[in-house]
C-alpha cells in the first residue's frame, strides 16, 4: 500500500489505495488500541460509508459513536462546532479518546477544529471521500471554519494521526464535486511541476488518478514539512486563493471552493502578465486547463467588489497583502502589495 509520512512534531501515516475504508478499524486499533472513536461526517456521506466505517471500528474492537451535520460548506461554522461539543461531552468523549473525520474538506476542517479545540486538542484520523480532500485538505493539519467576518478565519494548526485515501469513495463523488479537486491539483502543477500541470491540462486525470493522488500529496508533505505554520514557503500553496475566498464569500458560497480557486488562479495570472511579473501564455494554459474540465477562468462580477473581502486574508501583514504570482507555469514567488495599491493591482 503506498505510504507517505509526513514530518512534523508527531510524524504521521498517509496511506493511499482501494478498500482502506474497510480495514480502517484494524490500523486505528493498532495506532491507539484503548481509544473510543468519535466519527464526524455529513449526512450525504454517512449515507454512503457511515456504516461501513463503523462496522469496521466495531469488528476491530473499537467502541464508536458518529454525528452527521448537513452537507456543504454553509455548515462550515460555529454552530457546527457548538452540536459537535455537545456531542462529544454527551458521548464521553475524553482525551485518550479520537475524532474521525469521514468526508470532504468540509468536514476534515470542521472535525480538525473539534479535535483541536475539544478539551485543548485530542487526536483525529482524517478518511477523505472527496478527490479535494485526498489531495489537499487532509493533509497537513489546516483546520477550521468561516465566520461572518470571513472565510477559514478561525481555526488551527492541528496535524491528524493518519491519514486513509480510500480512492474507491471516488467512485460515488458526482463529476462536478470531483472537479474542484481538480482545480487544487491543477493549482499544484502551476507552482510546483510543470509535467503535473500538462498531464491535468491534457483532461487525463482520471486515467492516472492514484499518481495524481500520490503527486500532489508528496508535494503537500514537503512544503508543510518545510513550513508548517505558513509563514513563507506554504503561502505558495495559496495560489488562487486571496480572489478565490472573496468570490466564495462574496457569493455566499454559492461558487464551490474550487472553482473559485480556479477562477482567482486565472484572473491573478492574467493580471500578473499583463504587468510583465509572469512567463507570456502562462494565463492561456491555466485557462486551457481549466476549460478541459469544464471550469470557468473569469470572475462573473467587477474585481472591485472583492477588495474589502481580500482585506481580511490571512496573508495580511499590516498595510501589505502578499500574492502569489506565477515565474511561469511550474514556479511560483510570493509577491507583496501595500493595500493601498491592491484595487489597481488586481486591475479593478
Ligand atoms: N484544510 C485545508 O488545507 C484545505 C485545503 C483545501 C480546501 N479546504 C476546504 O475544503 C472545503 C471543500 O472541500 P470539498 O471540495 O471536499 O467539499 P465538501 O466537503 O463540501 O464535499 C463536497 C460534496 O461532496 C459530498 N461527498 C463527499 N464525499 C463524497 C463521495 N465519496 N461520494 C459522494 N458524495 C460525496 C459531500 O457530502 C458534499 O456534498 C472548503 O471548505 C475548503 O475551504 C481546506
Ligand atoms: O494547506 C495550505 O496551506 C493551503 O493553503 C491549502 C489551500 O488549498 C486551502 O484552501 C487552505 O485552507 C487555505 O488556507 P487559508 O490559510 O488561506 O485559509
Ligand atoms: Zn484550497
Amino acid at each position: 500500500m503506498p505510504t507517505i509520512t509526513v514530518h512534523t512534531a508527531a510524524p504521521y501515516d498517509i496511506l493511499i489505495g482501494q478498500g482502506l475504508l474497510q480495514s480502517a478499524g484494524a490500523r486505528i486499533r493498532a495506532l491507539r488500541p484503548k481509544a473510543k472513536a468519535a466519527v464526524i461526517t455529513d449526512d450525504r456521506v454517512d449515507g454512503l460509508y457511515g456504516t461501513a466505517l463503523i462496522r469496521s471500528l466495531e469488528s476491530a474492537g473499537i467502541e464508536a459513536v458518529k454525528f452527521a451535520f448537513p452537507n456543504g460548506e454553509g455548515s462550515k461554522n460555529l454552530s457546527t462546532m457548538q452540536d459537535i461539543y455537545r456531542f462529544l461531552n454527551e458521548s464521553g468523549i475524553t482525551r485518550s479518546d479520537l475524532l474521525i473525520a469521514l468526508g470532504g474538506g468540509v468536514v476534515g476542517d470542521v472535525t480538525g477544529f473539534a479535535a483541536a479545540s475539544w478539551l485543548r486538542g485530542i487526536d483525529f484520523v482524517q478518511i477523505p471521500t472527496t478527490f479535494l480532500a485526498m489531495i489537499d485538505s487532509s493533509v497537513g493539519g489546516k483546520t477550521g471554519v468561516d465566520t461572518a467576518e470571513g472565510k477559514n478565519l478561525v481555526g488551527a494548526f492541528w496535524q491528524p494521526v493518519l491519514v486513509l485515501c480510500d480512492s474507491a469513495t471516488l467512485s460515488t463523488l458526482p463529476q462536478e464535486n470531483f472537479c474542484d479537486g481538480v482545480a487544487e491539483a491543477i493549482k499544484y502543477g502551476a507552482i510546483f511541476d510543470e509535467a503535473l500541470f500538462d498531464l491535468l491540462a491534457s483532461g487525463a486525470v482520471k486515467e492516472h488518478l492514484e499518481q495524481v493522488i500520490r503527486r500532489c500529496v508528496d508535494l503537500k508533505r514537503e512544503t508543510v514539512e518545510r513550513d508548517e505554520r505558513d509563514t513563507g514557503l506554504r503561502q505558495l500553496l495559496n495560489f488562487g486563493h486571496t480572489l478565490g475566498h472573496a468570490i466564495e464569500r462574496q457569493s455566499g458560497y454559492a461558487v464551490s471552493h474550487g472553482r473559485a480557486v480556479g477562477i482567482g488562479m486565472a484572473e491573478i495570472t492574467r493580471r500578473s502578465e499583463a504587468l510583465g511579473l509572469t512567463a507570456p501564455g502562462s494565463a492561456a494554459k491555466i485557462e486551457r486547463a481549466l476549460a478541459a474540465y469544464g471550469m470557468a477562468d473569469r470572475y462573473d462580477g467587477n474585481l472591485c467588489d472583492l477588495v474589502p473581502a481580500m482585506l481580511g486574508d490571512k496573508k495580511r501583514h499590516g498595510a501589505s497583502l502578499t500574492f502569489i504570482l506565477l515565474d511561469k507555469i511550474g514556479r511560483a514567488r510570493l509577491h507583496p502589495v501595500p493595500v493601498s495599491e491592491i484595487g489597481p493591482f488586481i486591475g479593478a
